[in-house]
């Protein structure tokens, strides 16, 4: 490859950037969100929707099917995994490229500024849902491999892609498509590395490269004290509340600077060694602008940076998310709610088995129930993702950070994250290779939260990123 490629290839992307936009719109405007049975349909049209695209930049593919999942009873199909081929020349390294097209709930009554399935540009921000997770960065890599047949150029690297639309709700179906299905029929044999886009900077100006992830232990604890909703001036007093009893359990879990109060739960955390902890002396991380960014108060741990980080990365938290049949709507209901379900979960740590911390937490929830003495009905149930780190002196990383110093003229990070993407340490063990997440978004994206942005400058330089990453990788020896 010739040495002005990439910077012809940097020129194309910067022609092609209201086609980026224009994309990105369409993409968001599929309300792809898995955790809601109604738009299942949106789901499966956002696979085939990428399909399309993928087959567009000369990509074999299939759609995998992996199944069903049961919700209250009832077995709802799940969205098919994406699968690609996009070369197979044996002098070139693979990649397997895994990314997800689903997305967290929306609604503009939430707080969103702008309708949260209508991409809106704004000061130089993309507004939608999924712009930053994930399909701002799932597109990024089409349009690199776009941006090399752009300009006339072969692809350096050969491609394998996994692209599904389950990630927001545990990825189900899809460990088991990896390991009993791909990996026998030798999907992995040829792959050399495994990349993911799917996080974000630590801050706002820096790029950085990440080599672990908290797993996600999410548990829903459901009390019913009676078949219907009922009038609290008529039932007030005489019955025990499903909603006092969850409310008590829930206020049990954690205390309030955020320590656990799971017994046990911090017993095999793996151990902090003097070469981690000077790991978090030389991050660049502004805690002050980490706190004005969520106008918060006062942050945990007297904002300490180390401490922040170490809890963000190498320690579980436990969080309270919400309560199904609560009456949270705005206005004085007065009903006593029939059955309520409370959902949290814990991030967990390397050396953390989800197993173990389910257990953890089954058998402290029945002892407090145990000692409530409630005549409710109570049952809990989980789903759970491991904790994921990787070695980052890999020259994999060296590939990635070179690329990253190309565009942004600056050393990246080595992070960790605190967020979970499960699949991450299937495809490790799967493919046996180096992983490595390549975030294109930064620290205040608000993911999952209202008002979700990429800047335009992060999805432009980030596709950028990817095509150099592509030939850096390419570099390495096979
Ligand atoms: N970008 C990764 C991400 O947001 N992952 C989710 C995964 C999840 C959600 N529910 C269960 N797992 C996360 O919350 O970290
Ligand atoms: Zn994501
Ligand atoms: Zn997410």
């Amino acid at each position: 490859m010739a040495e002005k490629t990439l910077p012809q290839i940097f020129k194309y992307v910067d022609q092609n950037v209201d086609s980026y936009k224009k994309l990105l719109k369409e993409a968001v405007a599929i309300p792809s969100v898995s955790c809601d049975a109604k738009y299942r349909d949106d789901c499966v049209r956002m696979v085939e929707w990428t399909q399309e695209k993928l087959k567009e930049v000369g990509a074999r593919t299939e759609l995998r099917d992996v199944g069903y999942q049961t919700i209250e009873g009832k077995e709802i199909k799940l969205p098919p995994v994406l699968v690609g081929v996009l070369g197979n020349d044996p002098k070139k390294n693979t990649i397997c490229l895994y990314g997800h097209l689903d997305v967290q709930p929306a609604l503009k009554s939430d707080g969103w500024e702008t309708e949260p399935f209508e991409l809106v540009e704004r000061d130089g921000k993309l507004y939608g849902r999924g712009s930053t997770d994930d399909k701002g960065p799932v597109l990024g890599w089409l349009h690199a491999i776009n941006a090399y047949k752009g300009i006339g150029e072969e692809l350096p690297v050969n491609l394998k892609f996994v692209f599904e639309c389950m990630e927001e709700s545990g990825s189900e179906g899809l460990d088991a498509l990896l390991i009993e299905k791909l990996k026998p029929e030798g999907f992995f044999n040829d792959v050399d590395y495994v990349c993911i886009s799917d996080n974000y900077w630590l801050g706002t100006t820096k790029p950085c490269i990440t080599y672990g992830l908290r797993g996600i232990s999410y548990y829903f604890l459901e009390i019913e004290c009676a078949k219907m909703d009922l009038h609290s001036g008529v039932y007030g007093g005489t019955v025990h509340e499903a909603m006092t009893d969850l409310i008590y359990l829930m206020n049990e879990l954690v205390d309030k600077n955020g320590k656990i109060l799971v017994t046990g739960m911090y017993d095999s955390v793996a151990p902090l060694t003097e070469a981690e902890k000077r790991l978090y002396t030389n991050i660049d991380f502004d805690t002050e602008a980490y706190r004005k960014s969520i106008a918060a108060t006062r942050l945990a741990h007297n904002g300490d940076k180390e401490q922040i980080l170490m809890h963000r990365w190498r320690y579980p938290s436990l969080s309270l998310h919400g309560i199904e049949g609560a009456a949270f709507q705005p206005g004085a209901k007065t009903v006593i709610p029939g059955k309520v379900i409370g959902k949290f979960s814990v991030r967990i740590v390397p050396n953390q088995e989800p197993e173990e911390v389910e257990k953890l937490v089954f058998d402290f929830i029945n002892k407090k129930w145990a000692a409530r003495g409630s005549p409710n009905k109570m049952r809990i149930t989980a789903q759970s993702g491991r904790a994921w780190t990787e070695n980052p002196d890999h020259p994999h990383y060296q590939a990635a950070a070179r690329a990253t110093r190309l565009i942004y003229h600056t050393e990246p990070d080595m992070s960790r994250e605190g967020g979970s993407i499960p699949v991450t340490i299937t495809l490790q063990e799967a493919s046996g290779r180096n992983v490595l997440l390549l975030p294109m978004g930064a620290g205040d994206d608000m993911a999952h939260s209202q008002n979700e942005k990429i800047n335009v400058r992060n999805y432009i330089e980030g596709i950028k990123l990817f095509a150099a990453y592509f030939y850096e990788v390419s570099k390495l020896a096979k």
